[in-house]
């Protein structure tokens, strides 16, 4: 399929739909919210996954995988926990004709699954730290609009669950992990995120406190977790009897961390970097960097250029570059420029007689278009140099395009014109939850509500008498408003 029939600016959700399918990264499937994760998707998820996964091996996490299911009575073995989050567990009733004694549920989140576990595994405290990841699918039966990566009925992502025997341990690698994600998000998906803690009323109900990178999409003014990283305290120690004898002998509960991120997080780079040619990909992401294309001329030497676009992939691959070539005879030159365009493949090289003759290369940029003839002897290096222009240039473009979306505002006047105006909106509050729920019901509407994002770490300065925009009391922190995902 070649072009795309929506424009980002005019029709955001067919335009990413379109996009996700057009670059292969999805295929619709005949259950609503289930979608099938093809190649161009599933690579660029594994080139994250080995960033990620060697990261916290050097914070000494074990990989464990736990099962699919868990039994209704341990999943509700807390209330406030699961409730609000009962509708969208998906339940085994069945096994062939036959009915099940009892209901088996579908993991949502592994809590429930791996806790009863770590009561038993843990006894002293030489079993401490303990740290456990594992890399699975997890499903909510979700009923808001389903979209691909971004809100799915099943989707991938790891969880981290470990425990401490102080807090002081667990406060630390819940920060540790935050950075991995700002890091997953800035310096390979080239999208600028805010790190920050939740509200008491945005955070994870079963724990003691949340931080996340939080990331916008300025099309839809919406606001998008992009990962989250809790501190559980001693909730879950005391729901399932985690304990340790500590050095005195003495039994103590444990600290606990979960955190997680999911591939919602390849949904918020497409929607950061495409456009109307369709996807484009950060070189740190990008399953192929460089695609090299034989521009063959009627009477030319097609042998040879052959050879030429063999040796180019060659050269560049053998220097740890991901390279490719497209040889496909059914197929012109112009078709294989949009195709790879499509897919967001963010360096093309065009060979044909004259860039034989010259001894050179042209190198086409896919985030800008530019067109540079590079002579052969330089090229692994001049693509290096390229690849990391384009990253950097795809990072600075989103982080200024995000900073003009940030509107700091003092009244509730200045509030609704900004939340109209897609923006996301940088307030001073007085940290009341009876407030931002006051803010939910006022701002309720088809778009739906605005609510606090995150109350960013790095805090502005707050003079003395600042007011909160919403209730007027005296503010505390500045927080992230917005309408959101
Ligand atoms: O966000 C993370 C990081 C990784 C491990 N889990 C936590 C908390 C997950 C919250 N959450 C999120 N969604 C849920 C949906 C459900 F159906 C049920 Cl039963 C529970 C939950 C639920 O606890
Ligand atoms: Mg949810």
């Amino acid at each position: 399929k070649l072009g795309m029939a929506y424009k980002k600016d005019d029709n955001f959700g067919e335009w990413y739909s379109e996009v996700v399918v057009n670059s292969e990264m999805i295929e619709y499937y005949d259950i609503s919210g289930c979608y099938i994760l093809r190649p161009w998707a599933m690579e660029i998820w594994e080139l994250l996954k080995e960033f990620f996964d060697a990261e916290i091996k050097k914070l000494k996490l074990k990989p464990y995988y736990f099962p699919l299911f868990v039994t209704e009575n341990v999943l509700q073995k807390e209330k406030d926990h699961i409730e609000g989050f009962a509708p969208e567990v998906a339940w085994v009733t069945k096994s062939g004709k036959s009915e099940l004694e009892a209901p088996i549920a579908i993991r949502p989140t592994s809590e429930t699954v791996m806790y009863p576990y770590f009561s038993k595994w843990i006894r002293s405290h030489r079993d401490l730290p303990l740290r456990c990841n594992q890399w699975c699918n997890v499903v909510r039966w979700e009923f808001s609009n389903p979209t691909p990566f971004i809100r799915s009925r099943e989707f991938l992502w790891q969880e981290g669950h470990t425990a401490f025997a102080t807090k002081e341990e667990a406060d630390e690698e819940v920060l540790q992990i935050l950075e991995l994600y700002r890091r997953i998000y800035e310096e390979f998906l080239a999208v600028p995120v805010s790190k920050g803690r939740k509200s008491e009323m945005e955070k994870f109900a079963g724990g003691l406190y949340t931080t996340s990178v939080e990331a916008f999409i300025p099309n839809t003014g919406r606001g998008i977790q992009g990962a989250t990283s809790h501190c559980l305290g001693q909730n879950f120690a005391k729901m399932f009897d985690i304990t340790f004898e500590n050095e005195k002998g003495v039994r103590e509960m444990v600290w606990q961390n979960s955190w997680a991120y999911t591939t919602r997080s390849i949904g918020v780079m497409v929607m950061t970097h495409g456009d109307d040619k369709g996807l484009v990909l950060p070189p740190k992401v990008a399953p192929i960097q460089v695609i090299v294309i034989a521009v063959p001329y009627k009477d030319a030497d097609t042998t040879a250029i052959k050879g030429a676009c063999e040796s180019t992939v060659y050269t560049l691959n053998e220097s740890g570059i991901r390279a490719d070539q497209d040889t496909r005879e059914n197929y012109s030159p112009g078709w294989k420029y949009s195709h790879w365009e499509m897919k967001g493949v963010p360096l093309r090289i065009e060979i044909g007689p004259k860039d034989l003759a010259n001894k050179q290369v042209r190198i086409v940029r896919r985030d800008n278009g530019a067109k540079v003839d590079i002579p052969v002897t330089n090229l692994v290096e001049e693509v290096k140099v390229l690849l990391d222009e384009i990253q950097k240039n795809l990072f600075k473009t989103a982080q200024e395009k995000r900073d003009a979306c940030v509107q700091v505002i003092k009244t509730w006047d200045e509030f609704t014109t900004a939340l109209n105006n897609k923006r996301l909106i940088l307030a001073p509050w007085c940290d009341e939850e009876e407030v931002e729920k006051d803010v939910k019901a006022r701002t309720k509407g088809e778009l739906g509500a605005a609510k606090t994002l995150c109350t960013p770490f790095e805090q502005p300065e707050l003079p003395e008498g600042t007011l909160c925009f919403a209730s007027g009391k005296q503010a505390k922190k500045w927080s992230f408003w917005g309408r959101s995902y």
